[in-house]
C-alpha cells in the first residue's frame, strides 16, 4: 500500500527565534515568530507524514499553548512523529519539499538539511528532495514578511 500526504506551514518574521530551516541555522538579520523553533520545513514534513498516515495534524499533537514545546527543536517533534508512524508499519517512499522564501538564498544549506532529515526519518538521502523558490518580490513572501514551505510525502506499508 502507498499513501500520499501534503503539508504546508508559514512563519512570520519579526519574532525572536533565529531562522532554522530543516534543522539548519541559516544566518539572517530577521528573526522568526514561533512557539517552537519555527522550522517550516520540519513542520510541513510532519503535517505531510501525519496526513499520509491519517494521524490528524501537528497542532493536535503539539499544542502551541503547551510550555513543553516552547522553543523546542523541531527535530525532536519529527522524531516523535516518525516513531509513531513507523510503529504503524510505514516506511518513507520519498519526500519533496519546496521552501518559499525571498531571502536569504538557502541553496548551500540544503545538503545538510537532507542529511539531518534522513537521520531523523531513518531513510536514504535520495528519498528526500528540498528546493527553494522566491515569489519574485510578490506578496508577503516577496516583501520578506515571512517564510513558507510545502511538503509532499509518499509512505509505503
Ligand atoms: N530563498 C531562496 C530562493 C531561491 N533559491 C534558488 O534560486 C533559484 C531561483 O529562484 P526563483 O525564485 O528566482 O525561481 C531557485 O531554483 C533556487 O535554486 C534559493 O536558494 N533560496
Ligand atoms: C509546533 C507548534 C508547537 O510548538 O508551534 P509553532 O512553533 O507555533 O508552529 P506551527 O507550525 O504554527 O504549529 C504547530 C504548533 O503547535
Amino acid at each position: 500500500m502507498i499513501r500520499i500526504g501534503h503539508g504546508f506551514d508559514v512563519h512570520r518574521f519579526g519574532g525572536c527565534r533565529p531562522l532554522i530551516i530543516g534543522g539548519v541555522l541559516v544566518p539572517f538579520e530577521k528573526k522568526v515568530v514561533a512557539h517552537s523553533d519555527g522550522d517550516v520545513v520540519i513542520h510541513s514534513i510532519i503535517d505531510a507524514l501525519l496526513g499520509a498516515s491519517s494521524n490528524r495534524d501537528i497542532g493536535t499533537l503539539f499544542s502551541d499553548t503547551d510550555s513543553r514545546y516552547n522553543n523546542i527543536n523541531s527535530r525532536i517533534l519529527l522524531r516523535t512523529v516518525w516513531n509513531k508512524i513507523s510503529d504503524q508499519g510505514y516506511s518513507i517512499g520519498n519526500i519533496d519539499v519546496t521552501v518559499i522564501l525571498q531571502q536569504p538564498t538557502i541553496q548551500k544549506y540544503i545538503s545538510q538539511m537532507i542529511y539531518y532529515l534522513s537521520q531523523d526519518l531513518n531513510c536514504v538521502l535520495s528519498a528526500i528532495n528540498i528546493k527553494a523558490t522566491t515569489t519574485e518580490d510578490l506578496g508577503y513572501i516577496g516583501r520578506s514578511e515571512g517564510i513558507a514551505c510545502t511538503a509532499i510525502v509518499l509512505l509505503k506499508k
